[in-house]
């Protein structure tokens, strides 16, 4: 954290309290001074007197001079030891002896608060001021603060989120630290357009960015936000909750409303799903997580990348390779959730993007042979169904209220342009008809609950159910979903419960590599094996295997492949992948060869559909059989002697 918490434990040492602060990266120096001093009364470097309680501090950390204000007694933290807060030096002076809450946005660039700052691009680092000028132009980092981490409450991929006492004010809040590898440009670069899109947006169902929190020390950026208590995803996994309709229009209408002013502020969000739609104990709904999101002109053609969305919430037009689309693909994806929560699981998941669109095609039908001959999109003629599937929403959710099954219908048009928009969805009748939306406060308080939770429930109870296998000397697969979920029983979910596929990954090869299909790799120890075929080396142990949480592995694969995608082709004109550059961000690691693994397209030239989907079938099962075979031998590997490996290994074994 840009503010660092040191806790001074002797005269002459700082120490971290906080494990926000890498203290083995850098030397501190505290310079303490009277509360009238500027920096240069201040005594020599490296000389430390506890200080007393009217006394500021100047911390020196890694040469920056940093002042903050007269220390009193709440300088403490929860274990009642005195705070030492660390951050980028200020110039106004005011703010050295004040701790102004340096990082709001700004009426206008240049004033804080109502307080004239000089030019902010001095006080952050130079790796972030010198490329992401635009994203921080006219805040300042916030640095004179200190925040005291609470708990984890999110782990993606490419950031931890954790709850945090803003120790200044008392607030908590929400920090997302996203860690920069040797501060490569091109990850800060689109972490600097998740601020900017953030920064844009104000609207009371959209996450506002209250404050930037910089790290010289280690190298993290932390954005702050509001804490908010759950996730959408999280509470739909919480057993025992269940929602009301009105509670679902309420939760629905707050989307909307959010997503309406995204698109009118020309932003597509580009991974709506359960977990980034964030809930307050008020009931309150935001959306969250800008890191795929971009801006987009309806009046000019802009090409964007095809890869983006989680692959269950991904419109068809994605998989069809469109590199123009507009705000139909956030109410694509707005139409999945709508239906998930009535149905109580996700309707369409996918374990690859073939059979993604083929779920699509037979739940919402293929689109119309006048769509196909408009259709310029790449994979069009390959994904092309031999024969036209109707559509059976009708059919497969004939006992959903009848006015969510008119929206449902029309958020899940095949074709993009009959979706209709933000604000015709909120003019629909569901919103309209009783039982009418409830009130956000009205609604049910539960306790905190986050997608996490439900990923460190699952991988729990997951851990049991292995070991109960072990010890009846069966199989350790995952298999089905918790029988406690509440399914619709279609054919897409009888066969999504009867999966006994574990991880797989497809690693398409590149030109380069002379290859055109698709092989498919056995899954490697240490990653999550979850019941629906996806993982990665990007996917955090604790994903879960619940029908609700495997859409975040997905998402995982889904940004491994936009890193593995961007390192081998570039970025499509005018358009970024996601903090692209090929490093594993969530565990600060360089990228291992041969880590990162991505599907599709898949499709083989002049394949069709049909034959393609009982190709990977088979291809699916021969990659169990060859994982098993695999982890047999590993096992039995493990079992080996220290010194029969060593024998083994060096081959005197004569083997
Ligand atoms: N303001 C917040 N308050 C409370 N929890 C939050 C907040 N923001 C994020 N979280 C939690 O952290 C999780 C991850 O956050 P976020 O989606 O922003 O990170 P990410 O790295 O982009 O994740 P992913 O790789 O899944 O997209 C969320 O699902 C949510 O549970």
């Amino acid at each position: 954290m840009g503010c660092i918490c040191a806790t001074a434990r002797s005269p002459n040492a700082a120490v971290a309290n906080n494990d926000l602060l890498d203290s083995s990266k850098s030397i501190l120096h505290l310079i303490p001074h009277p509360p009238s001093s500027s920096a240069s009364s201040s005594k020599k470097e490296g000389s430390f007197t506890r200080p007393t309680p009217t006394a500021s501090i100047t911390v020196v950390a890694n040469g920056y001079p940093v002042v903050r204000r007269p220390s009193t007694s709440s300088d403490r933290n929860s274990n009642n030891k005195p705070v030492v807060v660390i951050g980028a030096p200020t110039k106004n002076p005011t703010r050295r002896l004040t701790a102004i809450p340096v990082a709001q946005p700004t009426q206008q660039p240049g004033s804080l608060a109502g307080i004239k700052t000089e030019p902010a691009t001095a006080e952050w680092p130079s790796w972030l001021a010198s490329v992401a000028g635009e994203a921080i132009k006219g805040w300042v980092p916030r640095c004179a603060d200190s925040y005291e981490k609470l708990d984890k409450i999110g782990q993606g991929t490419y950031s931890s989120v954790y709850k945090a006492r803003d120790l200044e004010t008392g607030k908590i809040v929400a920090m997302k630290k996203v860690r920069f590898v040797n501060m490569d440009p091109e990850s800060v670069r689109f972490m600097a357009r998740e601020i900017l899109i953030l920064r844009k947006l104000d609207h009371p169902n959209v996450m506002k960015l209250e404050g930037l929190v910089t790290s010289r020390l280690s190298g993290s950026l932390y954005l702050v936000f509001e804490y908010m208590e759950h996730d959408l995803a999280g509470l739909a996994a919480t057993p025992g909750i269940k929602f009301s309709e009105p509670q679902i229009k309420c939760y629905m209408q707050q989307l909307f409303r959010g997503l309406e002013h995204c698109h009118r502020r020309g932003i597509l969000h580009r991974d709506i799903k359960g977990s980034n739609l964030l809930i307050n104990n008020e009931g309150v709904l935001k959306i969250g997580d800008f890191g795929l999101a971009n801006f987009y002109r309806s009046d000019r053609d802009l090409q964007l990348t095809s890869r983006v969305v989680t692959l269950w919430y991904r419109a068809p037009e994605l998989l069809l390779g469109a590199t123009e689309y507009g705000p139909a693909i956030d109410l694509w994806s707005a139409g999945c959730i709508l239906t998930e929560l009535f149905a109580g699981k996700p309707i369409m998941p996918g374990r690859t993007e073939v059979e993604q669109m083929h779920k699509i095609f037979k739940l919402c039908g293929s689109p119309s042979e006048d769509y196909w001959r408009r259709a310029t999109l790449p994979l069009a003629t390959s994904f092309k169904p031999s024969h036209p599937y109707k559509p059976v929403l009708a059919e497969t959710f004939s006992h959903f209220p009848a006015s969510a099954l008119t929206l449902i219908n029309k958020l899940l048009a095949i074709e993009p342009e009959k979706r209709g928009s933000a604000a015709s969805a909120l003019r629909s009748e569901f919103f309209t008809t009783e039982p009418l939306p409830a009130n956000p406060s009205n609604l049910p308080r539960y306790p905190p609950s986050k997608e996490l939770d439900a990923k460190l429930r699952n991988e729990e109870a997951r851990k049991l159910r292995a070991e109960d296998n072990k010890r009846r000397g069966g199989e350790t697969v995952t298999r089905g979903r918790p029988k406690d979920h509440k399914t619709a029983q279609t054919p897409e979910f009888m066969a999504a419960g009867q999966s006994k596929v574990t991880c797989i990954s497809h690693k398409f090869k590149t030109d380069e590599e002379g290859g055109t299909g698709f092989r498919i790799e056995p899954p490697r120890r240490g990653i999550q094996q979850n019941g629906h075929g996806h993982a990665s080396s990007m996917v955090h142990p604790s994903v879960a295997n619940t029908e609700w949480n495997r859409g975040g592995s997905i998402k995982r694969q889904t940004n491994a492949e936009l890193k593995s995608r961007i390192s081998q082709t570039g970025d499509l004109s005018g358009d970024s992948y996601r903090r692209g550059s090929n490093r594993d961000y969530s565990t600060g690691n360089a990228p291992r060869k041969n880590r990162i693994h991505y599907s599709g397209p898949l499709m083989p030239p002049g394949g069709n559909l049909e034959d393609l989907l009982k190709e990977h079938e088979k291809q699916i099962q021969q990659a169990v059989r060859k994982a098993r075979v695999e982890k047999s031998a590993t096992n039995k590997n493990q079992a080996l002697t220290g010194q029969q490996q060593q024998q083994r290994y060096t081959g005197r074994n004569g083997r």
